[in-house]
């Protein structure tokens, strides 16, 4: 089946379009996990548990596995994450030469879903897009304060270079995996994005930590009954000064976003 149909029906089963970034930055994960042999994985696992209702997608950043043992809790995080029927989604922004980026497709093989980045070109993604079980979500407006610099160029159709990825994307959509990544801190932009490509579903980080517009996020993300609004840090680390307690705040979070966004959806 299709990602983005296995995600619409998760979608549905739990009322959530809530995706739970896990990025477990081990500088701010509770001091008593440190015993373990993998402290992220043994942070991971509670905050699972503790969100997985809530939960239509998890979202692990690979940049915070990047290191020695790493590697080993993101594995034993996927497979919790996904033997609890939640899609993963890995955050890996890649694109390269294709010879490179076939290699890099081979993470597909253990998550449902990446994020990728445009700037090379269709070849740098066609390993990506060609696995059509597997949703391929491209960078195109993102949420950070330098989104402006490169993205908001204006072209000479008078069009700007998000607005051309997004054409671009729906062009490169013709197994029906293709999403973009569209931040919830410029709402104008995910409103003009929506209205350009009405067929691709969004994953929109930026609310929580970044300060995003929830309300623009969850109106917008949704196409062919699929789309995700995103938060890490402000759910996963939401009980940060609780101690053992500390995912007991994380699934209230994850509860609290879910009823937040579905007041728009
Ligand atoms: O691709 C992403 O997920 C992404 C794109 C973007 O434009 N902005 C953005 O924040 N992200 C990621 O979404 C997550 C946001 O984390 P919080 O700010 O803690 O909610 C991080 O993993 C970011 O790398």
């Amino acid at each position: 089946m299709n990602f983005f149909d296995r995600l619409g029906e998760r979608i549905s089963a739990i009322d959530s379009i809530v995706s739970v970034g896990l990025d477990a930055d081990v500088d701010r994960i509770p001091d008593h996990l440190h015993d373990h042999d993998l402290p992220r994985w043994a942070f991971n696992r509670r905050i699972i548990d503790a969100t997985h209702e809530h939960a239509a997608a998890y979202k692990p950043n690979v940049a915070f596995y990047e290191d020695r043992n790493g590697w080993a809790a993101l594995e034993e995080t996927i497979a919790y994450a996904r033997g609890k029927n939640v899609p993963v989604l890995l955050d890996a922004k890649r694109g390269d030469i294709g010879n490179t980026a076939r290699k890099y497709a081979n993470l597909l093989d253990m998550a449902d879903a990446i994020t990728v980045n445009p700037y090379m070109g269709r070849d740098s993604l066609d390993p990506f897009l060609s696995r059509q079980d597997k949703g391929v979500f491209v960078l195109c407006r993102t949420s950070n304060p330098g989104g402006t610099d490169i993205q908001d160029l204006e072209l000479a159709s008078g069009e700007s270079l998000y607005e051309w990825v997004a054409s671009l994307a729906d062009l490169w959509n013709a197994n029906g995996n293709v999403g973009l990544v569209v931040g919830a801190t410029t709402p104008d932009e995910l409103e003009e994005v929506r209205e350009r490509v009405p067929d691709l579903p969004f994953l929109v980080p930026g609310v929580g930590a970044q300060g995003g517009d929830a309300e623009a996020a969850a109106t917008y993300a949704t196409a062919r009954g699929a789309g995700l609004v995103n938060s890490s840090r402000g759910i996963i680390f939401a009980g940060e000064d609780a101690g053992e307690d500390f995912h007991k705040a994380s699934g209230q979070a994850a509860k609290q976003l879910k009823k937040q966004l579905n007041q728009y959806r």
